[in-house]
């Protein structure tokens, strides 16, 4: 294990240079506040199976937390990094201006809105950007503004939102390389999530100085979706991304462009997925273990794939179309070597799809060969270990109820390549 490793700092530009190499330094959100505001009524359109017990999710996540310290990885909270973001006036602005829109909440109560909140602290601002506010809760703090909009609700309905899918950090920001892409969410109940990250990366200390690219613009892309579950930094130049229920080929071809003007990748391998909420995003069926091995779900089969690389002019595209049963020596060639360790579990179909569905698939590597996962898929982490792998387990019977595992509840922003 890697217990006594020291974090490093990241040396020159800010660098997530594979998927498995020792993992330096990691963005989580402790859930809070926004996971009480899940009820039967709204959780489907929350992107939530079930509801959560909330104590319980939270010390979940401190086990979570507790692993990444053990292996020596340095971890920051995403509210931490919003609340001293918040500290700032440019970006205090930046994100109410984004939080209150009279496009939905009118001409008549938005700048009362905007007002009551823009005199909370930063705390109080941190807790209600992520964990919504209600109607009654405004109330506590200004007269009712005249608004339609506010007179037509109910005291306990949401005037903000919550954002309860900020728990899965993968998604609304991924670092590929020396940049990071700022997503366009698919889903309306995340789209806000890029806000925070935006401002984090603009503003917040630990990054405004630092030198990195920009992938993509979350806010102003349009139907252009890519979420982060779907980016696999393969090493060496090389991408993997799943076009699924939310990474649209628009999205792709976008990311492998200002990947190649920069230099910074060569090999984009985009892999045709089902659109389902079952296989929502690639690392819900597929992750990586080690240097050349894959933790692999039975069911996903194998997929049609596009190799792109960059064509003979600036800004064109080459791509070379291959056909599903292609799909593990594509991945191979991109990344340079002979053939990939594809690991799938042994085990009964009906025994497969519930370890899916438990996220058994979506490991999170903390070294080459060392990797985190839920207690739960027992069947998985044991075929793991059978491989080779050193599997570290966490309980996950809460904070799975989201539908998402140790990966999606991480965005590494500083990673070694191998
Ligand atoms: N990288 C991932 N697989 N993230 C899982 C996200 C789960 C979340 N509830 C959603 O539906 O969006």
């Amino acid at each position: 294990m890697h217990a006594d490793a020291a974090p490093t700092p990241a040396a020159g530009p800010r660098t997530v240079g594979s998927e498995v190499g020792p993992l330096r330094q990691v963005i989580v959100h402790r859930p809070g506040l926004e996971l009480l505001r899940l009820t039967p009524e709204n959780k489907d359109e929350l992107l939530f199976d079930d509801l959560l017990w909330v104590r319980r999710a939270q010390e979940e996540h401190d086990e979570f937390r507790e692993l990444l310290a053990g292996a020596g990885v340095d971890v920051l909270l995403l509210t931490d990094l919003l609340r001293e973001t918040l500290a700032l006036p440019g970006a205090r602005s930046f994100v109410l201006d984004h939080a209150f829109d009279e496009r939905v909440h009118g001409p008549a109560a938005t700048p009362a809105l905007r007002a009551a909140v823009e005199a909370m602290t930063d705390n109080e601002l941190t807790d209600t950007l992520i964990g919504g506010l209600t109607k009654r809760e405004l109330l506590e703090r200004v007269d009712e503004p005249r608004s339609v909009v506010l007179h037509a609700m109910g005291l306990d309905d949401l005037v903000l939102p919550a954002l309860p899918n900020h728990l899965f950090t993968r998604d609304a920001s991924c670092w590929v390389y020396d940049g990071v892409a700022v997503n366009a969410m698919r889903m309306p109940a995340r789209v806000r999530e890029s806000v925070t990250y935006e401002a984090i990366y603009r503003w917040h200390p630990s990054f405004v100085d630092d030198d990195f690219h920009r992938w993509s613009d979350g806010l102003d892309d349009g139907a252009a979706t890519v979420e982060g579950g779907d980016v696999l930094v393969l090493g060496g130049g090389a991408v993997l991304v799943g076009m699924s229920e939310r990474t649209t080929p628009q999205g792709v071809e976008r990311l492998a462009t200002r990947l190649f003007a920069a230099g910074s990748a060569d090999r984009v391998v985009a892999l045709a997925m089902p659109k389902s909420r079952l296989f929502m995003h690639l690392d819900t069926v597929m992750t990586m273990v080690d240097e050349r091995s894959f933790i692999k779900y039975a069911g996903l089969g194998m997929l049609p794939s596009y190799t792109i690389t960059p064509g003979s002019g600036p800004g064109d595209l080459a791509i070379a179309d291959h056909a599903p049963e292609k799909m593990h020596d594509a991945i191979a060639y991109a990344m340079g070597v002979a053939d990939l360790r594809i690991l799938i579990a042994e085990q009964d179909v009906h025994a497969a799809a519930r370890e899916q569905w438990d996220d058994g698939c979506n490991a999170l590597a903390v070294a080459p060969g060392v990797v985190i996962a839920y207690d739960r898929t027992v069947t998985s982490n044991n075929y793991l270990r059978q491989a080779g792998i050193e599997v570290l387990t966490m309980p996950g019977a809460e904070l799975g109820r989201g539908r998402g595992g140790p990966r999606c509840m991480s965005c590494p922003t500083i990673r070694d390549g191998i």
